[in-house]
């Protein structure tokens, strides 16, 4: 039998950077998903990885990973468990021994949170295991919490922990309690590959739709606004976890400019989640409120910029878009990676085609996605 999950990645509406340090942020799922399969196997004692977005295959037999692990006393699959810094370097010790090439190394990561997850869910049995995602890698979208979300759902499948109808045909969800199981691993995976994650990524991957984040405590909100996005990728490469770390930095400089900062982001990630509740009474009331959101928009980009995450890549989108006279704002991380756009009901077709275009001539490449579609989903082949 073979189990596959997938999850989807995410937008960030409002508040990312200020999420990790308390303050509100407000975050959509997306129709992109990263899918991850799992085959049992009896006849071979190895665990291989294919990791196709990123052309990379791993081999591992069984008996070498219970050399490095097998003290941990894994599998403890209901206890989501915090990867010491002792377990990253035998993870390393594992993933080194089949030469990483020296160009992906800031890939590396993700294969430990593999690992990590792995052992911990399932414990030392032969399998292999693909996973392929329609999100771009390491460019803002929550392809890191798509992975470790996918991943530990097709692992607690597999589990004692999660008790599903195998017998189901198509995707199914899991409740409430496992659902928020798959989230708490996942939440491990993404420590190991962001350093100091806020939690809000794998949550909105998890339990899709739109959510408010704040202090590690979700709450779902109800969007009656018909959203729509232009989602620029810059192609700028960048890293989570160096974004996140520099903005504590700035944080640890300047404590008091940064709070004043912080706050003014959460101030807007409130409204956000306001508007978007607010029921429009007619087109005028919706465009009213569309053009809230653009403004939102300037200032938390305004707000990134002085923070220091923005790029010379983003403000490019934003110069461009603003011809257009749409809004933009970086959305994840920052540093590169992708840019939400405003479309407002009213702008033409013809217009965002030119739009396109324009910033296809920088190299951007631009795209539509749906926001605000299911979680995580499970799905079992019987097949073969
Ligand atoms: N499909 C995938 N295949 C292999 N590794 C992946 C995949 N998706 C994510 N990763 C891992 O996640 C890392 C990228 O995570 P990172 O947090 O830097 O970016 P992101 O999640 O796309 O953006 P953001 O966190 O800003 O939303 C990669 O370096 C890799 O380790
Ligand atoms: C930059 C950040 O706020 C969002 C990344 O999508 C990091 C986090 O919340 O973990
Ligand atoms: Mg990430």
């Amino acid at each position: 039998m073979e189990v596959t999950a997938r999850a989807p990645g995410k937008i960030i509406l409002a508040g990312e950077h200020a999420v990790v340090h308390g303050y509100t942020a407000v975050a959509s799922s997306i129709d992109l998903y990263t899918v991850f399969s799992i085959r049992l196997r009896s006849d071979d004692d190895t665990v291989k990885l294919k990791l196709n977005d990123i052309g990379l295959d791993f081999s591992w037999s069984v008996r070498r990973i219970k050399e490095v692990l097998s003290h941990l006393g894994s599998p403890f699959s209901s206890t989501p468990t915090s990867c010491s810094l002792e377990t990253i370097k035998s993870l390393a010790t594992l993933v080194d021994e089949q030469s990483f090439p020296e160009t992906k190394i800031g890939l590396a990561s993700g294969v430990y949170a593999f690992l990590w997850l792995y052992t911990s869910i399932l414990g030392f049995k032969p399998a292999t295991v693909t996973v392929s995602s329609e999100l771009p890698v390491g460019a803002g979208l929550g392809s890191s919490a798509a992975y470790c979300v996918s991943l530990s759902a097709a692992l607690l499948a597999l589990s004692d922990s999660v008790k599903l109808d195998v017998s189901q045909k198509g995707w199914s969800t899991f409740n409430e309690s496992e659902a928020e199981l798959v989230n708490k691993w996942a939440f491990e995976g993404e420590k190991i590959i962001h350093g100091k994650p806020s939690g809000v990524d794998n949550s909105v991957s998890t339990f899709g739709n739109v959510i408010k984040f704040k202090s590690g405590v979700m709450t779902r909100v109800n969007s009656n606004m018909p959203l729509r996005m232009l989602i620029t990728n810059t192609k700028v490469g960048r890293d989570t976890k160096a974004l996140v770390a520099n903005v504590s930095a700035r944080k640890s400089r300047h404590p008091d400019a940064m709070c004043s900062v912080l706050n003014a982001i959460e101030a807007i990630s409130d409204e956000w989640s306001t508007i978007i509740q607010s029921h429009a009474v007619d087109d005028l009331y919706l465009s009213a409120n569309e053009e809230k959101l653009g403004e939102l928009m300037e200032m938390n980009q305004g707000l990134l910029l002085s923070i220091g995450v923005s790029h010379a890549s983003i403000e490019n989108v934003l110069q461009t878009s603003m011809k257009y006279k749409l809004a933009s704002k970086l959305t994840g991380a920052g540093g590169g990676g992708c840019v939400l756009t405003l479309l407002p009901t009213h702008i033409s077709g013809e217009v965002i085609g030119k739009l396109v275009e324009e910033l296809g001539s920088f190299g951007f490449q631009s795209f539509t996605a749906g926001i605000g579609g299911k979680g995580v989903q499970i799905s079992f082949d019987h097949s073969s």
